[in-house]
């Protein structure tokens, strides 16, 4: 089991590709699904200990992959029950099932277990889960005392229409997963949509998904995301590659003997009329190892350290300035279209967020000449670039190439785009940070980022990192002012 950090990312048709390169080289699917399977069992049995384990399955490559799984953890030793949706429908599936040789319970009358694995659905699913008219075998296991027979005495049944007492795919997730002490998904807890991470359906929330192959977008994007728990990769021998990647943890530079506060890096942030948001965001940049922050505006307070000095065209000019954030606070005024315009022409890199993004478009962005960051919300984000019912990850993608910027479309679910097609996808930190404040700690962190010189992609990166981290250590109800001081530890933390 491998931890899913900085791996990249597939979506469904990428890994049948992937999938099929390997197939080409001349190893059949069935291998590429016992190794699958083999994988699953090895992570099921080392989670599993001496507890009782019941695998469903369904009619594609992902009950295949179960198929084997429970072959092989019988192998093991591991007592072990298959519940199916119905009989297998693809060759390799089907050649699974021929090796499992234990009883098979139909899924609307399985008995929970302490372990689940849900390995009915997995990327191939393309419609809801409630729209399946489950067949049930016309002899129940029970009836045919199949719960009694022995491992290796084989179970034929034909699949006959549903029956009155028949329940939904979902209900019986739901009610099994809730029975179990562990939920294991196989590829994706099943009803998720691979590549948008839509719910098809509704499925429980699983303590654990096994990603097959590669990590795909549901794992990361919302809602989706919510219902995996713990992500966990398995190798199965198929090399992948991808322009979207999960995020990693950055390697930061660190001041040595000849730093001064210059070569840490100067941010600027422009006040507006709500002053205290621009203050967080200079916190922020501060806490995030700035060597120089200064607010250009009107505010008052700690930190001692902030150089607080009035906007004026004169301060802005200042070439020592590494990266220029205006937008948190800054409002939609006059004196606000002034201060964003003098910002625009200054030539520092910039870091655009908030009210600013509410007063420009993605040409004007486009036109600038300095490398820039824009980082919306979901509303801001509509109202720059349109609203659409396209997939986060094409969206932020489209923007940051219209726009000719690093996008970071943020969210519980951020996805940090570049012009050139590059994405990285943060992995949910915490959901306290639905708090005022914590977009500006967000800018000002980037800030620090970007005036420390790393490339816009990369500070863009780190900044939600740290950000991510910073929320992860301060548990429950922190608020913006917290999180901007806790920058320190997710960087001492590298
Ligand atoms: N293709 C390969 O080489 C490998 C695939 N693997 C597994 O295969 C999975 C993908 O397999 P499949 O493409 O067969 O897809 P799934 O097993 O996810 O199941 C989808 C199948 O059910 C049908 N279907 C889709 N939506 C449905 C619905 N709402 N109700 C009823 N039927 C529906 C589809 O036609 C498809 O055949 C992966 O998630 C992974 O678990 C692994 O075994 C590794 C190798
Ligand atoms: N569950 C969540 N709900 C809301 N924001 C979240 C969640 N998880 C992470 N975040 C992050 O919190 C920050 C919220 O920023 P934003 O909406 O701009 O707030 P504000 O404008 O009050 O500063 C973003 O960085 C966002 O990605
Ligand atoms: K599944």
């Amino acid at each position: 089991m491998i931890r899913i950090e900085c791996q990249p990312i597939l979506t469904a048709a990428e890994m049948r590709a992937a999938e099929n390169a390997v197939i080409a080289t001349g190893v059949s699917v069935e291998t590429l699904m016992d190794r699958a399977g083999t994988a699953i069992a090895e992570a099921v049995r080392r989670l599993a200990g001496t507890n009782e384990v019941l695998i469903l399955c369904g009619p594609g490559n992902n009950g295949g992959d179960g198929y084997v799984a429970a072959r092989v953890l019988a192998e093991m030793g591991v007592p072990v029950r298959v519940a199916a949706l119905s009989e297998p429908k693809t060759d390799a599936a089907k050649s699974a099932r021929a090796g499992w040789l234990g009883p098979i319970e139909t899924l609307a009358e399985a008995k929970h277990a302490p372990i689940l694995v849900d390995a009915l659905f997995g990327s191939g699913l393309t419609r809801p889960l409630d729209a399946i008219t489950t067949p049930t075998p016309n002899r129940s296991p029970a009836d045919a005392g199949a719960q009694d027979r022995p491992l290796g005495e084989r179970l034929e049944f034909s699949w006959a229409p549903a029956s009155a007492r028949e329940r939904s795919v979902v209900e019986c997730l739901h009610s099994l997963g809730n029975a179990a002490l562990l939920s294991i998904a196989v590829d994706l807890p099943s009803g998720l949509a691979t590549d948008s991470g839509q719910a098809l359906s509704t499925p429980p929330v699983f303590d654990l998904t096994l990603a097959l192959g590669a990590v795909k977008p549901a794992h990361l994007l919302q809602p989706a995301a919510r219902y995996c728990g713990q992500i966990r990769l398995l190798d199965i021998g198929v090399p992948t590659v991808s322009q979207a990647e999960v995020l990693k943890t950055p390697s930061l530079p660190t001041p040595g003997p000849d730093s001064h506060k210059y070569t840490r890096g100067m941010v600027a942030i422009i006040a507006g009329t709500m002053s205290g948001a621009a203050d967080l965001a200079a916190l922020a940049a501060m806490r995030a190892g700035a060597g120089y922050v200064t607010l250009l505006g009107d505010s008052q307070g700690p930190p001692h350290a902030l150089v607080r000095t009035p906007f004026s065209d004169q301060a802005l000019a200042n070439d020592r300035i590494g990266a220029l954030v205006i937008g948190p606070g800054l409002g939609r005024d006059d004196t606000a279209r002034a201060r964003l315009e003098a910002a625009l022409n200054a030539g520092h890199p910039l870091i655009i967020d908030g009210d600013a993004l509410r007063l420009l478009d993605p040409d004007h962005i486009k036109a600038l000449k300095v490398p820039v960051i824009l980082t919306p919300h979901a509303g801001e984000f509509d109202a720059l670039f349109g609203k659409s019912d396209t997939d986060k990850i094409t969206r932020a993608r489209d923007a940051a190439t219209r726009a000719n910027a690093v996008v970071v479309f943020k969210g519980a679910d951020t996805v940090i785009a570049a012009p050139d097609g590059r994405v990285r996808i943060a992995q949910g930190a915490s959901d306290w940070l639905s708090t005022a404040g914590t977009g500006d700690v967000l800018s000002g962190a980037i800030g620090a980022m970007l005036a420390a010189k790393l490339d816009p992609l990369d500070s863009a990166c780190a900044g939600v990192w740290l950000h991510g981290d910073a929320a992860r250590r301060l548990g429950p109800a922190f608020i913006a002012d917290d999180l901007a001081e806790a920058l320190r530890s997710a960087r001492a933390s590298l």
